[in-house]
């Protein structure tokens, strides 16, 4: 049996996301390299809000990646005080710290010699976790970063893509279930079209967690996709702006920051929307396995000229038109590796990317991860596009 999905319509915004972390807060936090004259991070001062992703931008030097890791102590501050919650941690054991915050670099910054498994299950061994609850965890962590963990756990990360890698990269963070996770350049390695779908995976992970996440990027769009808050940084971090991103691109504080932003300001607009912001269309779906003519037949009874097939978990593999899947006799579970896909809270940016990329005239939505919530066309995209510019043209 086919299963038709009712009417889509605009989807709601998510407001209510479960904070599982913690504030962080740095007072006048200095760090001075020997022989330099003036500080790498000059005295900043900035409260971190729990369950949020907070985003560093800034030029390259300026300071981003030293204050990040003074706050796992991977650097240790000259001056200054970093607290976790209520907790004063600048004189906590740098290795105990680590414990509690996860850190992600580019890359992944995988152990070569370890297997993905083994990888993953670092912090949780060394918390003395037994066997079972590491292994259950591992599995469970693979899920969350869409790698099958049957196909992956006993890989090599030379085994890998790039994107795969950063994956479990990011699984590792993530391990002992840590209230913070840092992450330096986290896409940076990897190609735009695998970069735009490790942030839609970013953003559903954390709608799922609610980590208070540091994020250092060199890329504003990136900022503002991931960040609910930036701190944009000029020479020896200092703070030029710390707001939404909206405030950010609506109000620049400085010719600095508005310099840095850029002038495509209705690209900025969709960069800014969502595809939860486009009403989204409807779509007939049938199972794997499923009788085809049942399918087909549910499509033409709401003119649907393709339908979008879904494995036994609900995951989207295909989407066939009714002139194939008539060839048929059940519903094929053959995978299109190209079947171009975005989450709820990809930009329209992102969507159209992802159609262009494809050759495809739309994109399949997904709410969470096994869950469709339908189509975005190209035309809905376009009619945002040219509402943006009419809104910036005034
Ligand atoms: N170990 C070190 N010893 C001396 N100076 C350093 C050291 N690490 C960084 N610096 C200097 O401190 C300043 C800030 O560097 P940092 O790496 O924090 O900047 P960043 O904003 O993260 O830059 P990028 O985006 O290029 O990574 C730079 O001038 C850099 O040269």
């Amino acid at each position: 049996m086919s299963e038709t999905t009712a009417p889509t319509g605009a989807t709601a915004v998510d407001t209510g996301r479960r904070a599982s972390g913690l504030p962080i807060r740095l007072e006048g936090v200095t760090k001075r390299y020997p022989g330099q004259g003036k500080p790498a991070v000059d005295a900043v001062t900035l409260e971190l809000p729990a369950g949020q992703t907070t985003a560093f931008v800034g030029p390259s030097g300026c300071g981003k990646t030293t204050l990040l890791k003074m706050i796992n102590r991977l650097i240790e501050p000259t001056s200054g005080k970093i607290f976790l919650g209520d907790e004063d941690v600048t004189g906590q054991d740098p290795d105990k710290l680590r414990r509690r915050i996860g850190y992600v670099i580019q890359a992944g910054g995988l152990f070569p010699h370890m297997t993905v498994g083994a990888n993953v299950a670092l912090v949780p061994k060394m918390l003395g976790w037994d066997k079972k609850k590491v292994a259950g965890r591992v599995e469970e962590l693979l899920d969350l970063v869409g790698l099958d963990p049957a196909v992956y756990r006993d890989r090599y990360p030379r085994e890998l893509s790039g994107g795969q890698q950063q994956r479990v990269g990011v699984a590792r963070g993530l391990a002992a279930d840590p209230p913070v996770l840092l992450m330096d350049e986290p896409f940076g390695a990897v190609d735009p079209i695998t970069r735009q779908r490790l942030q839609d995976e970013m953003l559903r992970i954390q709608d799922e967690l609610g980590k208070t996440i540091v994020c250092v990027t060199h890329d504003f769009d990136e900022a503002v996709k991931l960040g609910d808050k930036i701190v944009v940084f000029d020479v020896g971090a200092r703070v030029v702006q710390h707001g939404t991103p909206e405030e950010i691109l609506s109000n620049p504080a400085e010719q600095y920051v508005a310099d840095f932003v850029g002038a495509g300001a209705t690209l900025k607009q969709l960069t800014l929307a969502r595809v939860e912001d486009v009403e989204l269309r409807r779509v007939t779906t049938a199972v794997v396995g499923t009788e085809s003519a049942a399918a087909v037949a549910a499509a033409r009874a709401v003119g649907d000229d393709y339908v979008v097939v879904l494995d036994s978990r609900g995951r989207p593999v295909s989407w066939p038109t009714l002139a194939e899947l008539v060839r048929t006799t059940t519903v094929p579970g053959t995978v299109d590796t190209r079947l171009p896909v975005v989450g709820l809270r990809s930009t329209l940016n992102d969507a159209l990317d992802t159609m262009l990329a494809a050759s495809q005239a739309g994109v399949v939505v997904m709410g969470g991860r096994d869950d469709l919530a339908g189509v975005l066309t190209i035309e809905s995209v376009m009619a945002a596009i040219q509402q943006a510019r009419a809104a910036v043209a005034g």
